[in-house]
């Protein structure tokens, strides 16, 4: 196998000097985080840098609404936003009142899996992978659709609903089997209530007597809407764009989404920072002393502490600098349900290390355009106050993105019509074959 390693290495790492000579943008990014236009879209913005290309705090907009405004609206109307984001997201336009509850009812019919789909699959194979798990099912669920190739705009429509309203099973069903079976807890599986809300449902199916707080549901609603969309050059929605366009069907194209989402420099960073912050917790003697939680920070950037990756998960963002709109809408309501759960001392600690970890990423790394908190670092908290497994924190964001991956699907269907195909330029002269009996030995 070393020989192996050692070739591929010798024969596949490209000297940095020539992505230069080329022109090529590594991550398709300049270094301030300006991605190369590979898109228009209609569906959400995000403005980071001002008009004079200076650093300036981040704004997100859906379908041209700051999200500092939904959410302060549904804050102060009390009013759950999930469904009438969705319908935003996808229709383009805030639903009236006939047409929200319309919509909402057609979410509740479809939030039904086929006839003993929990016994026959979700149950086989279980695992602490709750992504890999909901992958397995989605691609369950098209063989249990007629019309699985259907690509018609019409039919994308009614696969996406389907997968929207049935997301929240797929996730917490998977969680409740591999609990059961592998941590040999009692199995719960309730059935969804048509009269309440996606965030209700979730925890009425998670919690073994089906019961939460309204602050505690409108608290996770909050933390879904924040998740649901993010441009189209996301890794995972570029992922939407690239396989939508080879013609591929709906299921496929949410399990490539969904795969490219789970990684930890995406929306698998939130479980890293729960484990992260224990990890710090544990090595760190005096959690006052900022000296040594500053010097820990910096081993976990040099590989020599947590998972050795070198990397602060919830700090920096592809695009964002000074800040991420979500992470401070999430920290305001962060602060309130410390309070409510007494854990003011958890959430001082998430702050010293919001405040120290750019210190040490600047100190250790090359900056350009600075590194803030993102979406990720205080969503594992807020589940964890929700008392929500570490398994789901991923899955959940799943359960808000799929609503912007449907809307980029639409959209890609829509307007280009054309196979993503970039070009790779090989950096290699070409050689001559060689017979076997002539080879170095
Ligand atoms: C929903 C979301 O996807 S939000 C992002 C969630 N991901 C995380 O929280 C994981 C931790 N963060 C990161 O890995 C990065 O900040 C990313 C992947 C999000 C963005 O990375 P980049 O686009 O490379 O950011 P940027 O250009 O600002 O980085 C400059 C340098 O700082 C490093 N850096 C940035 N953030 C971090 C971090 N949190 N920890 C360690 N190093 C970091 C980059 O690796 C890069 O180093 P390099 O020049 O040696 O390659
Ligand atoms: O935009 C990105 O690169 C990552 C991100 O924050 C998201 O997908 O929500």
């Amino acid at each position: 196998m070393d020989n192996y390693i050692k070739k591929i290495k010798q024969n596949s790492i490209i000297p940095l000097a020539c992505y230069d000579t080329y022109d090529v943008k590594k991550g398709l990014r300049d270094v301030n985080g300006k991605g190369v236009l590979a898109g228009l879209t209609n569906i959400s913005a995000i403005h980071s840098f001002d008009e004079a290309g200076d650093p300036m705090p981040g704004i997100l907009e859906y379908r041209a609404i700051n999200i500092k405004d939904i959410s302060k609206h549904l804050k102060a109307e009390n009013r759950f936003g999930f469904e009438e984001v969705t319908y935003l997201l996808l229709f383009g336009e805030l639903p009236t009142k006939s047409e929200l509850a319309e919509f909402k009812q057609a979410l509740v019919a479809k939030r039904q899996l086929p006839d003993e789909f929990v016994r026959d699959i979700i149950m086989k194979a279980t695992s602490s992978d709750i992504m890999n798990s909901m992958s397995r099912s989605i691609l369950s669920l098209a063989a249990f659709d007629d019309k699985v190739n259907d690509v018609t705009l019409e039919n994308v429509l009614d696969q996406s609903l389907s997968l929207i309203a049935n997301f929240p099973l797929l996730a917490i069903y998977a969680y409740q089997a591999y609990n059961h079976i592998e941590n040999r807890e009692s199995l719960y599986i309730h059935y969804p209530d048509e009269s309440l809300t996606t965030a209700e449902n979730i925890l009425r199916l998670l919690r073994p007597d089906k019961q939460f707080t309204d602050t505690e549901a409108k608290v996770l609603d909050l933390a879904l809407i924040l998740h649901m969309e993010h441009g189209g050059g996301n890794n995972s929605t570029f992922t939407t764009h690239v396989v939508t366009s080879s013609g591929t069907d709906t299921y496929a194209s949410v399990v490539a989404s969904l795969s490219s989402l789970k990684g930890s420099k995406h929306g698998g960073a939130n479980i890293k920072v729960a484990k992260m912050l224990d990890d710090i917790k544990a090595h760190v003697k005096d959690p006052q002393d900022e000296t040594e939680i500053f010097d820990y920070l910096c081993k976990i950037l040099n590989k020599q502490a947590f998972d050795n990756k070198g990397l602060i998960y919830g700090m920096g963002h592809a695009i964002y600098s000074v800040s991420d709109p979500r992470a401070e809408v999430l920290k305001s309501y962060v602060k309130e349900l410390a309070a409510e759960k007494g854990l003011q001392d958890a959430y001082a600690f998430y702050k010293k290390i919001e405040r120290l970890a750019p210190l040490a990423i600047a100190q250790e790394r090359n900056i350009y355009k600075g590194v803030s908190a993102n979406v990720d670092f205080y969503s594992g908290f807020v589940y964890q106050m929700l008392g929500l497994p570490e398994e789901l924190y991923t899955p959940l964001f799943a359960i808000a993105r799929i609503v912007g991956w449907s809307a980029h699907r639409m959209e890609e269907m829509l307007n280009m019509n054309k196979i993503i195909r970039p070009a790779y330029e090989s950096v290699l002269t070409t050689k001559t074959y060689i017979e076997i009996e002539d080879r170095e030995q």
